[in-house]
């Protein structure tokens, strides 16, 4: 019997998953699978003593980005060499959504011990499974309340862009590649693991989770209207990467500097100031798929 501990985070998104609990738990119980229930807290002090103390055969981690991004630190840090799955349950479940995970045959695979490896980015000693970045978006992901979140789901972030529009500043960007180094001008930088960011769901179009590389979106520094139209695009799934707005890279490390002070974001958690170092590592988190 595969054993798994389900750890859930009660407020994700609009407190969805107590709903849903029962309904998960059947779906692996019937499926064979005893399951270990784990209720997150902010703090989460006691979850490796939890999971090593169940020893279990999987992680199932039920919540938003930040919970998936947790569990995949804490598997990482902890060298628990176990697979992880994910019930996406958040405000924004974007590499659920990228892995199309949302089935009821996701959770076959989970009982029967479907996985695969998945690249993982690195930025010192944080790992992050989708997305680091800075810039706009950055800052208004930060300052979307999460009333307003769950008000407005998915389109809050780009109401609150509209809102503060005016405001938009751009930065000095220095990035250095394996392959190259330039300068530019540029609102925001995201560098990407899969293609699904701030529930955009085709921002990099040639994102693969198993390429051993990172993909870097630039969002140049335009005027309102271009920038409209690239939203817009985004919005509507279609490809921005030759976009004379937008600078596309792939590569395995990028080094990023910014003239002035500017904070990223990983995952969706306040991440360290620039200059960033950020790293492939390639297929090392195993996955439920
Ligand atoms: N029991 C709890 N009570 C209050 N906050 C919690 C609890 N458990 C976890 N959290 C907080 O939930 C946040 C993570 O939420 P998560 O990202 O999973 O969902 P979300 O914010 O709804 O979705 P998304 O990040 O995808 O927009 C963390 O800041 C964590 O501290």
């Amino acid at each position: 019997m595969k054993k798994l501990v389900l750890v859930y985070n009660p407020v994700s998104g609009k407190a969805v998953f107590k709903k849903r609990l029962d309904e998960i738990i059947y779906k692996l119980q019937s499926r064979g699978c005893m399951v270990i229930p784990y209720r997150t807290t902010p703090e989460n002090a006691d979850l490796v003593d939890f999971i090593r103390l169940a020893a279990p055969d999987g992680i199932i981690a039920a919540g938003g980005d930040g919970t998936v991004h947790e569990i995949v630190n804490l598997i990482m840090r902890e060298k628990l060499n176990i697979p992880m799955g994910i019930i996406g349950t958040g405000t924004s479940n974007d590499f659920a959504t990228f892995l199309h995970l949302d089935t009821d045959e996701y959770f076959d695979r989970i009982a029967s011990g479907q996985t695969m490896k998945i690249d993982l980015g690195k930025v010192g000693d944080t790992y992050f499974i989708n997305v680091a970045s800075a810039g706009m978006v950055t800052s208004i992901a930060h300052e979307v309340d999460t009333r307003l979140k769950n008000a407005f789901g998915k389109m809050a972030y780009y109401v609150h862009g509209l809102k503060t529009l005016p405001q938009f500043r751009a930065f000095d960007l220095t990035v250095r590649t394996e392959k190259e180094e330039f300068n530019e001008k540029a609102f925001l930088f995201l560098v990407v693991n899969s293609s699904v960011v701030a529930s955009f769901k085709n921002a990099a179009v040639q994102a693969s989770v198993q390429d051993g590389v990172l993909d870097l979106i630039i969002m140049k520094q335009c005027n309102v209207a271009d920038l409209m139209i690239v939203t817009t695009e985004l919005l509507a799934g279609k490809d921005i990467s030759q976009r004379k707005e937008v600078i596309y890279r792939q590569a395995s490390t990028f080094e990023v500097e910014c003239s002035e002070e500017l904070t990223s974001d990983i995952d969706g958690e306040v991440g360290p100031k620039l200059p960033l170092k950020i790293e492939t590592v390639p297929q090392v988190l195993d996955i439920f798929y």
